[in-house]
């Protein structure tokens, strides 16, 4: 059986950076009067390792704002070099499709950020009806998934298109498209969901970041089923590592849970090895293009979780990401879009070149 369980990673994993017993990080017995000295010694630089971890969380916090982003003659030699290695999506759009010649174009794309807009109240982030006639389109001529750091329910909410593949909570709950739907007349809907047995968990961890972050002022902590998400984007900076303090007293208790990072917010995820990029290759292998050449898999988006996809895609050599930012990062997307308005844009493309080349073949 294949196990999902991986070694927690080291940057800011849950629990690991703390040491919640100092007693076992005492080794030999010495005497009584050392031991008192070693032992205030030992206490002193916990708490100073502590400090400095909860500041990295910190740091990490502030690099999620472009606000704290590099002086500006930084930024403009970085935009350079980031227009040169990741051009526009929009601009290289010829070449694009050169590349997907004779290959199946599969769609991917994230949600937050990519076809809605980030906003201040992550339950009022809709998607423009022009968008979502715009992928209603897209997935007439390509197969297309969202995956999405939310519960797959809400996502599905927001975007309310039956015939798409859906991944919900960073990948951990994928459902194809119902039996019945227009893109699934015979065919029995993919179910796929490898954290399940964290689903307790997660419901008691949320009860208890709800408690304990209730006494900073805009900090919303949101369920997403398999993961949860701590919102920082209404906290004051000042605040912000108060809330990572928090955070991090009620995750040392779960060392099978893991923090990363997205745009304003701390994302809790369980330890198992599952991810946007292992979503993205579950999809490709449930569609049927598992050991196939010619795929042309696309994934846009904006986020660091989105990275996993980029990365699976680069290692392949197949398809490309897109990342969705104003801002020079670091990515393994090959292009570039800068916002929301220009995924619509480089969507409604595809489907006019689509659309072209299926008159040409049947006027053949
Ligand atoms: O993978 P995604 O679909 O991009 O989901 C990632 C997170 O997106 C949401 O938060 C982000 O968007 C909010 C609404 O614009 C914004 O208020 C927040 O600051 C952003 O981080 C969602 O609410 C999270 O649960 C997802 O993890």
């Amino acid at each position: 059986m294949v196990s999902f369980i991986e070694e927690r990673p080291k940057n800011i994993a849950a629990g690991q950076n703390m040491v919640s017993d100092p007693k076992s990080a005492q080794k030999p017995p010495a005497p009584p009067g050392f031991i008192s000295i070693s032992r205030k010694k030992l206490l002193q630089n916990l708490e100073i390792n502590a400090g400095a971890r909860v500041n990295s969380w910190v740091d990490s916090m502030r690099a999620s704002s472009p606000t704290h982003m590099k002086s500006a003659p930084s930024i403009a030699d970085d935009q350079g070099s980031w227009n040169l290695n990741h051009p526009s999506a929009l601009d290289m759009f010829e070449q694009i499709i050169d590349a997907s010649k004779g290959k199946q174009i599969v769609m991917f794309l994230d949600y937050d950020g990519t076809l809605s807009p980030i906003v201040a109240d992550p339950d009022r982030a809709f998607m423009s009806k022009k968008m979502r006639k715009t992928v209603r389109k897209l997935a007439k001529c390509f197969p297309t998934a969202i995956v999405s750091g939310r519960c797959r329910d809400k996502v599905y909410n927001f975007v309310k298109l039956a015939e798409l593949y859906y991944a919900g909570s960073h990948g951990m709950d994928i459902k194809g498209p119902e039996k019945g739907s227009k893109s699934n007349k015979d065919t029995e809907s993919v179910l796929f969901q490898p954290a399940s047995e964290f689903l307790p968990m997660i419901d008691e961890v949320y009860k208890q970041l709800v408690e304990t972050t209730k006494s900073t002022p805009g900090a919303k902590v949101e369920n997403n089923k398999f993961c949860l998400s701590v919102h920082f984007r209404c906290v004051d900076e000042k605040k912000w590592s108060e809330l990572a303090q928090q955070v991090k007293s009620v995750l040392k208790d779960y060392p099978k849970l893991r923090l990363t990072q997205g745009r304003k917010v701390l994302e809790i995820r369980p330890t198992i090895k599952w991810d946007k990029g292992k979503a993205l290759e579950f999809l490709l292998e449930s569609l049927g293009f598992a050991n196939c050449t010619d795929v042309f898999p696309v994934y846009i988006g904006d986020d660091r979780t989105d990275e996993d996809a980029f990365k699976i895609l680069r290692d392949r050599g197949q398809g490309f990401g897109i990342l969705v930012s104003k801002f020079p990062k670091d990515t393994n997307a090959s292009y570039s879009l800068q916002e929301p308005d220009e995924v619509m844009d480089f969507l409604r493309r595809l489907v006019e070149w689509k659309e072209l080349s299926l008159r040409t073949q049947s006027r053949m």
